[in-house]
């Protein structure tokens, strides 16, 4: 394949001025990202939502620093040319910001990504503007925010009154000033995702938030239908339906194995006939 360039922070401003939508999506393992970056992806998303999509926990509260760089390090092997941005997990950027420091270092250095995700509005503004002032770009999220899920008490629609939204658009704008080239914008309504987006001069990147975001994200195993979740999401679209896929070869592959229709000769390596020959009563 014909290697291309990543894109770059002020390509991403360059498209929002441009009326380029910016595609980004996520990945978590060498394959996945492999398929996405030969799609022609502008932004694969190394997102805490692997707690729920490949490891199995119920949020991403419980996802560490280490599972980050973990499958960080995984996606950038797969995806070499394309700017990949890691999200850092539950209380790794709200202590001191020494800490905050070494971690979003560590997931530059040890996770190989381009720039770190955060979420949260004007109180990570300072988190924010660390980090950009030490060369680390950073990627702001807004709106329905899956690490304070216990706190905010389930996963809601974000912006819905007028004190919502200002608030919301505050924090954007904060956000922005602290110098994160980009904002997430999480299950808001479209008016409001629109508003914003208008608003800022950095791009935005809608997951549930309607269609008038400068770019638009979804977790990987949504939209390829390899959940085995039950409901789908309503923001979500399906591409493809790999579960159906997975599931319909798996047991085509025990029943051929039960059955002994699996390996046949084709899939096995023989002896030469006379050297065979001798070996447990010969070629049997
Ligand atoms: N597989 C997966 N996809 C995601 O988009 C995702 C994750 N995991 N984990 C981290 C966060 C959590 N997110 C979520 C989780 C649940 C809803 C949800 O239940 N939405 C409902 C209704 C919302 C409402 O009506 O207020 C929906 O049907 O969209 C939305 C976003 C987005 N992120
Ligand atoms: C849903 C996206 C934006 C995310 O943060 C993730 O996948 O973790
Ligand atoms: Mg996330």
């Amino acid at each position: 394949m014909e290697k291309r360039k990543a894109a770059t922070i002020a390509k991403f401003k360059k498209m929002k001025d441009n009326g380029t939508p910016i595609s980004m999506i996520t990945a978590y393992d060498y394959p996945s990202a492999q398929l996405v970056e030969e799609a022609g992806v502008d932004v694969i998303l190394v997102g805490d939502s692997l707690g729920n999509v490949v490891l199995g926990y119920d949020s991403t509260v419980p996802v560490t620093l280490d599972d980050m760089i973990y499958h960080s390090r995984a996606v950038v092997r797969g995806a070499p040319s394309t700017f990949v941005v890691t999200d850092m997990p539950f209380m790794t950027y709200h202590g001191s910001m020494d800490l905050t420091l070494r971690n979003a270092a560590r997931i530059m250095q040890e996770g190989l990504a381009k720039a770190v995700k955060m979420e949260g509005g004007r109180e990570i503004a300072d988190a924010v503007r660390a980090c950009a002032k030490a060369g680390i770009p950073v990627m702001a999220h807004i709106g329905l925010t899956p690490q304070s899920i216990h706190q905010i008490g389930g996963y809601k629609i974000q912006g819905k009154t007028r004190a919502q939204a200002d608030r919301l658009l505050d924090d954007a704008k904060a956000l922005q000033e602290a110098g994160a080239f980009a904002v997430v914008l999480e299950l808001m309504t479209e008016q409001l995702a629109a508003y914003i987006t208008e608003q800022l001069s950095i791009a935005t990147i809608g997951i549930g938030s309607g269609p008038r975001c400068d770019g638009q994200v979804l977790v990987y195993h949504d939209a390829l239908g390899y959940n085995t979740d039950a409901s789908p999401k309503r923001f979500v679209k399906m591409y493809a339906d790999v579960g159906s896929t997975i599931r319909e070869g798996l047991k085509q592959y025990v029943h051929e194995v039960k059955s002994r229709s699996f390996p046949t000769a084709d899939h096995a390596f023989h002896m030469e006939d006379e050297v065979a020959t001798g070996l447990y009563g010969g070629n049997k």
